[in-house]
């Protein structure tokens, strides 16, 4: 589902911030992405979200090398690969229900198709009650539940995750995993970015660990 071939990423004139990465990840995998600060997890991550471009090296998504993709294929692609970002990125004019349904709004699905959908998504991650709340109105927790339900909505094939748990106590950081994991037995592949070590501890899945823009171990 996912290859890189001695992938290699530099922003402009710079360093190689990525360096040979070869990995492979399997469909309906999980995988932890880890490491210090600065060592090109974000970086990784936007390859994998098609919007950065390997300076070297092959990309293979769904079978496909992405560089000889045009725009409307990778855009196409695009839709398949769902992300949730550290600072959530919720719009505070829209209420969570309408965060939550936007991706599907955006493709001009008519509401009528997809509100059964968005209500039951976001009583499964436990916002039933908050779902006519604006995001400002909602705790943190509250606030990376409807982004992640904003992410799988349009139910992608490969979930990335950033730094998820960044701003939540460590009982909800465990929780939100473990919403993760659930998401990932429906079959979404996922790739969670994270530096909290003994969360993972919690949890069997391989560890990509990036040190200086390299794989380091991959178990
Ligand atoms: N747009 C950019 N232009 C130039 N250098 C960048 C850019 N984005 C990131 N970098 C550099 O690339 C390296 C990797 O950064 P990246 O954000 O991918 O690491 P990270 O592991 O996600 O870090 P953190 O855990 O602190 O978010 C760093 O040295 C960073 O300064």
């Amino acid at each position: 589902m996912i290859e890189f071939e001695d992938v290699g990423l530099r922003y402009g004139h710079g360093p190689e911030i990525l360096r040979d990465l070869t990995f492979t990840v399997e469909p309906g995998s999980f995988h932890f992405l880890t490491g210090p600060s600065g060592s090109g997890k974000t970086s990784l991550l936007k390859l994998l979200l098609l919007s950065l471009k390997p300076t070297r090296g092959t990309v293979r998504l769904f079978g496909q090398d992405v560089s000889g993709l045009d725009q409307d294929a990778l855009l196409r692609m695009r839709r398949h690969i769902g992300i949730v970002f550290q600072e959530f990125r919720l719009l505070d004019h829209l209420t969570t229900y309408e965060n939550v349904a936007l991706p599907l709004r955006v493709l001009g699905q008519p509401e009528s198709a997809y509100r059964a959908n968005v209500t039951e998504l976001l009583e499964w991650v436990g916002l039933g009650e908050r779902m006519d709340a604006h995001p400002a109105l909602l705790s943190g927790g509250e606030k990376q539940r409807a982004a992640i339900a904003r992410a799988v909505i349009g139910r992608p094939d490969i979930l990335l995750a950033d730094e998820p748990t960044g701003n939540v106590d460590p009982d909800l950081s465990l929780r939100l995993v473990t919403l993760f994991a659930e998401l990932n037995k429906m079959g979404t592949t996922i790739i969670l970015a994270t530096h909290e070590l003994p969360l993972l501890d919690n949890f069997s899945f391989p560890r990509m660990l990036l040190r200086d823009g390299e794989i380091v171990i991959h178990d």
